[in-house]
């Protein structure tokens, strides 16, 4: 039996509730494969395009009078009750599907940030919808928002994407998780808190949920971490004529290709950095990214890239 932490992609949960319902149903029958074969199973998930998409609607009801304004951590919250909210049921129709008995929780988290960290100066994590360029100068000039490119796919809105450093519920998380419960916990990389005089606050940031899931999977002292995203594979020379799959990577490789500069920062770098700090961490432990709907595949080692402190097979 191994510990796994599996995390979702924001981007790969689909871009309305209807579709975030159906890809994450067909999600949930992999994470109750992996439940069935006696893997203890914790699962937190990304919430970049959720969270903006809550922040909009937000913005616009307060800006026609229609509601109060509602910070942006309060929207994180939103979006880790929204996407646990449809985790949970997937989960537990899987279960019952199966005639498999196991409780299922999302615990809102929160993780602790530096009110330092210099991500507060340069925001990049890219959340909402995509833009074209013009319509996201636009945006920019009246809202103040600030807008970068998105690994080719169009303009998205950035904000400050600081380091998690601690979770605050991290010790309610391992009681359930040891208490044999589904646990989805550090949704959306965490609600971003600082430490005050008066206590934790909330912070307007997204935590790069594939670095808090890194913490989360060393804190619980877990055996693999799992990345589930958008594309099956990664890739050297991604998008290019001659991109060339990646399926199995030693931390020595994966650092190389860093400094190549192969892993789109925003999109696929933090997820290898994240996979790396895990993995550096034991040498026992792995790390895999692939897609949402490969996972089967990617288990029995057809699709999806490996990553490990010394790597195994050789990369085809
Ligand atoms: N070298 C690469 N190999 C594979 N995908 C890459 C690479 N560089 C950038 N990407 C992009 O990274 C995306 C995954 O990042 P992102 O969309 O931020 O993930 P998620 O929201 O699922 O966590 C892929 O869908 C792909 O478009
Ligand atoms: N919080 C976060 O990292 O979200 P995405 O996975 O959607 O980028």
């Amino acid at each position: 039996m191994a510990k796994i932490v599996v995390a979702l992609g924001g981007n790969a949960l689909g871009k309305s509730p209807e579709e975030q319902l159906e890809l994450v149903k067909h999600t949930a029958t992999s994470l109750i494969g992996l439940v069935a074969a006696g893997h203890q199973v914790v699962i937190s998930h990304g919430n970049g395009p959720q969270v903006g998409a809550i922040n909009l609607g937000m913005n616009y009801a307060a800006e026609h009078g229609q509601t109060a304004a509602f910070p942006f951590p309060e929207c994180g919250a939103m979006s880790q009750g929204y996407i646990g909210y449809h985790l949970q049921q997937s989960l537990q129709n899987e279960l019952h599907h199966r005639w498999m008995n196991k409780n299922v929780v999302t615990m809102v988290t929160q993780v602790e940030v530096d009110p330092t960290d210099s991500a507060f100066q340069n925001p990049t994590k890219p959340v909402g919808a995509f833009y074209s360029k013009e319509d996201a100068e636009q945006i920019e000039r009246n809202k103040g928002y600030v807008f970068k490119e998105d690994a080719g796919r169009g303009y998205r809105q950035v904000v400050p994407s600081p380091l998690p450093k601690s979770i605050i519920e991290l010790d309610s998380i391992n009681t359930l998780v040891e208490a044999d419960n589904l646990v989805i916990a550090g949704g959306g990389g965490g609600v971003p808190v600082v430490k005050t005089d008066d206590g934790l606050k909330g912070v307007p940031a997204v935590i790069d949920k594939d670095r808090s899931s890194a913490l989360l999977a060393d804190n619980l002292e877990a055996d693999q971490l799992i990345i589930l995203t958008a594309v099956d594979d990664v890739y050297i020379n991604y998008g290019k004529p001659d991109q060339k799959v990646l399926r199995d990577l030693s931390s020595r490789e994966a650092r190389h290709y860093i400094n190549e500069g192969q892993f789109a920062p925003g999109s696929m770098l933090p997820k290898i950095e994240a996979c790396l700090t895990f993995v550096d961490g034991d040498a026992d432990r792995t790390a895999l990214i692939t897609s949402l709907d490969h996972l089967d595949d990617a288990l029995a080692g057809k699709v999806g890239t490996v990553i490990s402190k010394t790597g195994a097979l050789v990369n085809e």
